[in-house]
């Protein structure tokens, strides 16, 4: 599958602007943050009283005095420590998860608000795994690389100057053979981040792969094309787990690295401070605790190669969660509770003009719409037929402000669509798609969407006037059985009536239906043109149509070619006057009505 080349190919992954939109998700949470943080150093600080402690412990016993205080010592050393330390790993813990939440919460306001162009760049599983995957990265790299890496840097500091003013000649020692095992470890990163990297791709392709095939299950089938689709979603698995192992590889190599390094300090510390102590330049008390404080290191110096880790795996997801909070959204185009009642005359019906439309849609070459220009006036049946491709579809999409005009305007009751809010614009309108999209859920759900409020005489009107009251009548659960994934429970002229009446029930000013009786039968599909009918006398009704069976009682009749308006009239005047409209009409009707 081809893949687009996103801002983390281009901008690789470790960059300081990286750590700085890490930054920006934990600062809200900044007091939590650095509370937790030094909480967490305080623990690790209370632990480093411990070989203190013991030093003072075995001096005494060296000079045979009494060390019951100093043991009690040692046990509230160890006790607070560890409370310390508890309260700050849950405070940094709940601060990587209300940072992932922000990141999953912003993301679905954003994803859901997205302009429609915008929508169409990114494939709807490569979204769904920027909400699910990346974000939980997110909540590695803010818990672990953000906040291990400075606390591990922090604790590494502390101990070493605490090893310092103990024996400074043996922290030369440390620092010599720790050193070279950094630089190993330094040598590694730049590998695990590209492994990483391409980890994530290939989840992401994984979805991609599947969410196609799975919107399409029963093409899929049809067409026998498993294989093929298993073959991308396997081959981008083995891509995963080749480089998931090279990656638990890394792990353990830098691991084992960090490890080393500590074991090699220990020896050498060893041997120079046995030597030390032999020629009575060190106490032997000074050498324990120094040993101790070196094994002190271990979990900070994990911490930090582990944040190397947490952090390149991060910084990638951040920046794929940065791709999608960058694209544009809409302004206004949901209600919010504070959104005054509708305006004064909103339940007449709406007039419309389209003047001298051109729209091209945006990365295709030459415009669809080249000056379309009709008008309608409130209320009555207006159809409009045409060839495929000519551009009818588009006139809804431009109506409900999908997408914005490149030139000419469109009004609606006298108002430039760009004048009105958004929702405002879109609560006075029901749109059934050419599709009739049905949603998973109960047929009750899917019919109240977005009119709740609708009564309970409302409902049985509008399923009595679509002829779906025969359907809820046999379903085992009536208007509480589900429906199905995309409502494939339904039968495809079932799903249309649906989407109907939902469209019916919001008892829109303007009501615009593309292609919605292409599957029903006959008896249905008069009955729907009646439903409509009825409808044209309080709403402007709008509709697209192939058959011409289905508009010749319409109130008029717009006649597209090829992206332009080439006649309007009623049934009657056009087949006198128009010749595209004649020959359609002659073709599909046989004989004119
Ligand atoms: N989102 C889109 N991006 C790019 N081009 C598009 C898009 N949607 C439609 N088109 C193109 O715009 C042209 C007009 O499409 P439109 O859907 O308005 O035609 P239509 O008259 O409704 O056709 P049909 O009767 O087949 O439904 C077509 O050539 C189509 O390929």
């Amino acid at each position: 599958m081809e893949r687009k080349e996103t801002e983390t190919d281009r901008a690789g992954v470790f960059t300081l602007s990286a750590w700085r939109e890490l930054l920006a998700y934990a600062r809200p949470y900044r007091g939590a943050v650095v509370l937790g943080g030094a909480l967490s150093l305080l623990g690790g600080l209370t632990g480093l009283v411990e070989p203190l402690v013991t030093k003072e412990l075995v001096d005494a016993l060296e000079r045979g005095e009494t060390v019951a205080g100093l043991l009690l010592l040692l046990t509230a050393a160890v006790l607070g420590s560890t409370v310390v330390n508890l309260l700050g790993a849950f405070l940094l813990g709940r601060t990587a998860e209300s940072v992932v939440r922000d990141a999953r919460v912003g993301l679905i306001h954003r994803i859901l608000r997205l302009r429609v162009p915008q929508f169409a760049r990114f494939p709807p599983g490569d979204l769904m795994s920027r909400v699910g995957t990346d974000t939980t990265l997110l909540n590695q790299a803010v818990s672990h690389a953000l906040i291990d890496s400075v606390k591990g840097a922090l604790m590494m500091i502390a101990i070493l100057v605490v090893m310092v003013v103990m024996e400074p000649v043996l922290v030369l020692v440390t620092l010599g053979v720790l050193g070279v095992c950094g630089v190993l470890v330094g040598l590694l990163a730049p590998f695990y981040t590209r492994y990483n990297v391409t980890v994530q791709e290939s989840l992401g392709d994984i979805n991609n792969t599947l969410e196609r095939a799975l919107g399409a299950f029963r093409t899929i089938k049809a067409t026998g094309v498993e294989r093929r689709v298993e073959a991308e979603a396997v081959a981008a698995s083995e891509r995963a787990w080749k480089y998931g192992v090279r990656l638990a590889g890394m792990d353990g190599a830098m691991g084992a690295l960090a490890l080393m390094g500590i074991h090699l300090s220990f020896l050498a510390v060893l041997g120079i401070g046995g030597a030390r102590v032999a020629s009575g330049d060190t106490a032997i008390g000074t050498l324990i605790a120094f040993l101790l404080y070196l094994f002190y290191l271990i979990e900070p110096a994990t911490e930090l190669i582990d944040s190397v880790a947490r952090f390149s795996a991060g910084v990638a997801a951040v920046r794929r969660v940065r791709e999608v909070q960058r694209l544009d959204v809409e302004a206004d185009g949901t209600p919010t509770p504070a959104d005054p009642a509708p305006a004064a005359g909103a339940d007449r019906c709406a007039s419309l003009r389209f003047e001298d439309v051109v729209f091209r849609y945006p990365d295709t070459e030459s415009p669809v719409h080249h000056g379309v220009s009709f008008d309608v006036p409130p209320g009555g049946v207006t159809a409009f037929v045409g060839g495929s491709g000519a551009g009818k579809s588009t006139i809804f999409a431009l109506i409900e402000r999908f997408y914005e005009p490149d030139g000419g305007r469109i009004l609606l009751d006298g108002v430039d669509l760009g004048q009105w809010p958004l929702h405002r614009l879109r609560s006075g309108i029901g749109y059934v798609e050419q599709d009739a999209p049905v949603l998973a859920g109960t047929l009750r759900e899917n019919l109240l969407l977005g009119v709740e409020h609708a009564t309970d005489d409302d409902l049985a009107g509008v399923l009595a006037s679509t002829r779906l009251d025969g359907l809820v009548a046999r379903l085992p659960d009536g208007l509480d059985t589900r429906v199905g994934h995309r409502g494939s429970t339904l039968s495809g002229g079932e799903r249309q009536r649906v989407a109907v009446a939902r469209a019916l029930l919001r008892k829109p000013r303007l009501l615009l239906l593309d292609e919605v009786t292409s599957q029903l039968d006959a008896v249905n599909e008069l009955a729907l043109r009646e439903a409509i009918e009825q409808a044209a006398r309080r709403t402007t009704v709008l509709v697209v149509a192939h058959r011409l069976s289905t508009v010749t009682r319409a109130d008029r009749i717009v006649v597209m070619d090829a992206g332009r308006v080439r006649a309007v009239g009623t049934h009657r005047d056009l087949v006198e006057s128009d010749d595209l409209y004649r020959e359609l009409a002659a073709t599909q009707l046989l004989t004119a009505q």
